[in-house]
This record gives structure tokens, sequence and C-alpha cells, in this order.
């Protein structure tokens, strides 16, 4: 079977660079394009020789247009902005779109759905990984069986994160809204600062820490009477994200338009 053909947006970052090195190495996947935006660093730069592996033939570009040209999938781990609007054209050309992008909008969210409805194969996540998967589901259960224990959520990133709290830690809430059938935007605290008297019965709330190059620490902290439970994530490498946007990718080239989850890439829906 050919193999299907990859964009990588937003080359020149951080996850860019994981996301051409998880394409070189996936079967069935390969790197047709690399994008980046106008006056980056990275443009005119081979996108393997780029990323730290063999050359790849394939220069990265600021000319999406040119990039799109013969892709069947875009990999996007940009920014809000630049995700609802690749969205919108990968409606339009009928492609897969997988965005890791995190710190969108509600509004972003609500243009990106409409995106899906439109035609593109859209599968987001605010964490790629395996293991967040299965801490996703861990979370939902335990909010679910302590349903009269605090719950806060704590990360950590690297110091040049630019949302917060993270989308991996509002993806934990709202797995712990599920447990508790609670909707979290109801519940949530994002901040604490001043006198902000005790703490209310039944909210979710989010610590945010920033500092040095740590990938992505995550804990879920349920407190109760006497004992508190903490489940924990560690991201040591952003291979984990590439690598599941890899086999998102793959999954999602046999997909109908829609927009779907990892919950749904690995075939856990109950
Ligand atoms: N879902 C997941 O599993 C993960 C998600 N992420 C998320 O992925 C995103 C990127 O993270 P990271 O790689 O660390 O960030 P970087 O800042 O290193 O990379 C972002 C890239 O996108 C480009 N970019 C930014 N804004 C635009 C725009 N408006 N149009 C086109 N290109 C743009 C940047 O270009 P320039 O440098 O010129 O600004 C840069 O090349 C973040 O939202 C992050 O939270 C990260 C890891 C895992
Ligand atoms: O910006 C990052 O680096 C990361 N972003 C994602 C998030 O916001 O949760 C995923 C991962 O934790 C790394």
């Amino acid at each position: 079977m050919a193999e299907l053909k990859v964009v990588v947006a937003g080359a020149g970052g951080r996850m860019g660079a994981a996301n051409i090195r998880a394409v070189a190495a996936q079967a069935g996947l390969s790197l047709h394009a690399a994008v980046d935006r106008v006056g980056a660093d990275a443009i005119g730069q081979d996108a393997g020789l780029f990323a730290g592996i063999a050359a790849q033939g394939v220069t990265i570009t600021d000319d999406l247009d040119v990039a799109l040209v013969g892709a069947d999938i875009i990999i996007d781990f940009t920014a809000p902005q630049a995700s609802v609007a690749l969205a919108a054209r990968v409606a339009d050309l009928g492609l897969v779109h997988i965005i890791g992008t995190t710190g969108c909008s509600e509004a972003d969210d609500a243009a990106i759905a409409q995106s899906a409805k439109d035609g593109a194969r859209i599968v987001k996540s605010g964490n790629f990984s395996m293991g967040m998967v299965v801490l996703t589901n861990l979370v939902e259960k335990a909010a679910a069986a302590l349903a009269d224990y605090d719950i806060d959520i704590l990360e950590m990133h690297h110091n040049r994160k630019v949302d917060a709290p993270s989308g991996t830690a509002l993806m934990l809430g709202e797995a712990a809204a599920k447990g508790r059938d609670i909707s979290l935007k109801a519940h949530a605290v994002r901040v604490r600062d001043g006198h902000t008297g005790p703490r209310e019965t039944g909210t979710i709330g989010f610590a945010t820490l920033r500092g040095g190059t740590v990938v992505g620490d995550h804990s879920v902290i349920l407190a109760g009477p006497g004992e508190r439970i903490e489940l924990g994530h560690r991201a040591e490498d952003r291979s984990i994200f590439a690598n599941g946007a890899a086999r998102a990718a793959l999954w999602a080239a046999d997909q109908q338009p829609g927009l779907y989850s990892m919950v749904d890439v690995l075939g856990l829906n109950d």
C-alpha cells in the first residue's frame, strides 16, 4: 500500500522536530512537507537534518499552499490561531488533521469542531501519549469512587510554555468532572490568590509550575479526611507525543470526517 503523505506544521518548533523524526520512522507514513511561518529560522533547512536525523530531501518551507498539494495528513502542534486556520483548509481539502496544539479558547474549539463537520478528519488531544490515555481513565474512576474528596491538578512544564493550565491538566479536569457527572467549566478554580476563603466543596482546582526544561509533569491529587491519593504522569521525552500523533494519523486515514480523540484512536470507548 502507498505511504500516506504527511505535512508537519510548526516544523521549526520543539514538537515539530519530534514529529519529523516520528514520521520518518513510522512505516506507512512518509514526510511530504514541513512548514513553518514566514521568517522562522528553520526555513530553508532540510527537515531531517534540522530534526537531528538523516537528510529527508524535504526543505522546510513557509509556503503552505505548495506544501498541501498532494498531501494526505497534517500533523500540527503550533498555536491556536494557526490550528483553527489550518482546520478550515483541511476541511476544504478533505484531509486528516492531527491537532496537538493547546491553549485553544472555546471559540477556537467550536471553529475546529465546525471544520470536522465540513469534511476534515480531525484527531485533537491535549496529550498524545499512551500513558495519559490510561491516566485520564483512572482519574475518571477515582473521582467517581471518592465522590467527596477534594481534587486538585498540579502541572509543571518548561519555561518556554505559553499556555496555562496545560491542555493535559484541563483534559484531566474534564475526566474528573465526567467521573462526578458535573461540568468542569462550572466547577474549575484555575487560579487562587489573596484571601480566597476556604475551599468550596466540589470544585476542581488547578496549579501551574513553570521552569527549566521539564517536558511535562502532571499530578491529580484527591484529598479526603486523613488521606491523599496522587495519580501522576511524567513525560521524559517528546517522542511519546509524536509517536502517538503518528499512530493517530494512520488510524484517522481510514475514518469518516469528524472530530476524534485518542480514546477513539485506541478503541477504548465503552
Ligand atoms: N498534545 C500534545 O501531546 C502536546 C502538545 N503540545 C502543544 O503543541 C504546541 C507547540 O508546542 P512546542 O512545539 O513546544 O512549541 P514551539 O513554540 O517550540 O513550536 C511551535 C511552532 O509553531 C509555530 N507557530 C506558532 N504560531 C504560529 C502561527 N500563528 N502560524 C504558523 N506557525 C506558528 C512556531 O513558529 P515560531 O517559532 O516562528 O513562532 C513554532 O515553529 C503547544 O500548544 C503545546 O502545548 C506540546 C507537546 C505535546
Ligand atoms: O507545551 C508543552 O510542552 C506540552 N503541552 C501539552 C499540554 O499543554 O498539556 C502536553 C505536554 O504536557 C507538553
